[in-house]
């Protein structure tokens, strides 16, 4: 007797199958249901012990670490989501989505990658490209950052090779910087680029070699790359680009170049190798940190700034307070360096070291306020109210002198 029905997915019929469930002109069998459902749970469970890849889950995770670069946080969840989506499906024919961050140094692209990965719970590296050379050259080999990643999941191969790595400064990679550094061999950026092409890709590696000469063979098929670099003048390239061309010429829509996007084409021109970018599908860029998102680091992210240094200060008894006008200071100041979010620590760090330095002689409980006059001055100054002569042991000790010549001269 002909089947009237067969399971759409694996061809068994009404009289073969345990159970055939009909849909909008498409049937399934039990056995078909099962392997289905088995699927989505091995799905969850790959997704690392309870850790989440959805994007928005993500993004909400990396906002509490990361002040502004929305675009960024987006285009960087949803890559990420991609590509676990890839490894756990094994889906291996999507096109991998390495990603390419493009933003002016301390502006938070480590921290984002860093975040996702805390977020994922894989292991993660950052790799300062710049100490790499060639395989076979004279310093780090470019398999040294399979090893890192495999420490950084304590031996556990199969973890490392789902980790995140950053390629910093990747831009001093350019065809036409060759950056020499004492000591190394003529290695070029551009041979460094080529030479990381395979990694990036995908490519096995022997990591955790033993003494006895034992290894792992290691894959980088399914680790994620994330290259970072400043791109400085990127920017001029892309400006140039846009005026010559015919829409851009004296177009009032294009003269803020703020708004524009760097192109694969402006991206060659400043010295990437165009197999190197086809391999960094997913490109994003991030603006500088402004004053008002500079304050937010200082106030509140996770990990602020302010708070961590006051409970620092109340370790030795001392409550540090900021002013309002001391926390707009300190992010003006910061705005202008040059060093993005970088800049706020080492204000903070100027501003307050001679008060770590005296904090253990201060009185417990004493509260010490940082003014907006203060950070102009870069000191404290009711530092020296409060601890009188003794904030200066020159002074200190001029003035122990003063005290035994007064005696001498009463005696
Ligand atoms: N958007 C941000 N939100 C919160 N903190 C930030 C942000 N950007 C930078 N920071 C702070 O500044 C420090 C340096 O940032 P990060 O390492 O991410 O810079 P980067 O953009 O990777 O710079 P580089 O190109 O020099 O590596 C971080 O540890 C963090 O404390
Ligand atoms: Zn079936």
């Amino acid at each position: 007797m002909k089947p009237l029905c067969v399971c759409s997915f694996c061809g068994a019929s009404e009289f073969t199958a345990d159970v055939l469930l009909a849909g909008t002109g498409a049937y399934i069998c039990g056995t078909c249901v099962t392997s289905a459902a088995q699927s989505i749970a091995d799905a969850e469970l790959a997704r690392y012990g309870g850790s989440t890849t959805d994007p928005t889950a993500l993004a909400a995770h990396v906002d509490r670490w990361v002040i502004g670069q929305e675009r960024t946080k987006r285009v960087l969840s949803v890559a990420v989501h991609n590509h676990y989506k890839r490894i756990n499906k094994a889906a291996h024919n999507l096109q991998k989505s390495n990603v390419l961050l493009i933003g002016p140094t301390g502006c938070g692209k480590t921290l984002l990658a860093r975040s996702l990965a805390e977020a994922l719970q894989v292991p993660f590296v950052v790799a300062d490209v710049t100490g790499l050379t060639q395989a076979g050259y004279a310093g780090e080999d470019v398999d040294s950052v399979a090893e890192m990643l495999f420490r950084a999941a304590d031996g556990d191969v199969a973890l490392a090779a789902r980790g995140i790595v950053v390629l910093d400064e990747i831009d001093k990679l350019a065809r036409r910087s060759v950056g020499l550094t004492r000591g190394s061999l003529d290695v070029s950026g551009e041979a460094v680029q080529q030479s990381l092409l395979k990694m990036v890709e995908g490519t096995q590696v022997r990591v955790g070699v033993t003494p006895q000469g034992r290894s792992h063979e290691m894959s980088t098929a399914d680790v994620l790359f994330i290259a970072s670099g400043a791109f400085s003048d990127l920017a001029e390239i892309t400006r140039d680009r846009v005026r010559r061309s015919p829409l851009g010429f004296g177009s009032p829509l294009v003269v803020a170049d703020e708004g524009v996007d760097p192109e694969f084409e402006d991206l060659v021109e400043f010295g990437m190798l165009p197999e190197f970018l086809g391999r960094f599908p997913v490109v994003s860029r991030l603006a500088a940190l402004d004053v008002p998102q500079l304050r937010r680091v200082l106030l509140d992210v996770e990990h602020a700034l302010v708070p961590e240094y006051r409970t620092l200060f109340a370790l030795d008894g001392i409550d540090l307070r900021f002013t309002d006008a001391a926390i707009d200071r300190i992010a003006t100041q910061a705005a202008t360096l040059g060093t993005g979010a970088r800049a706020l620590r080492r204000i903070l760090e100027d501003l307050l070291t001679d008060a770590m330095f005296h904090a253990t002689r201060l009185p417990r409980g004493t509260s010490l306020t940082v003014t907006g006059a203060d950070v102009e001055a870069g000191r404290v100054g009711q530092l020296d109210d409060l601890l009188g002569d003794r904030a200066d042991p020159q002074k200190a000790a001029e003035e122990a002198m003063r005290a035994r010549f007064r005696r001498r001269a009463s005696g």
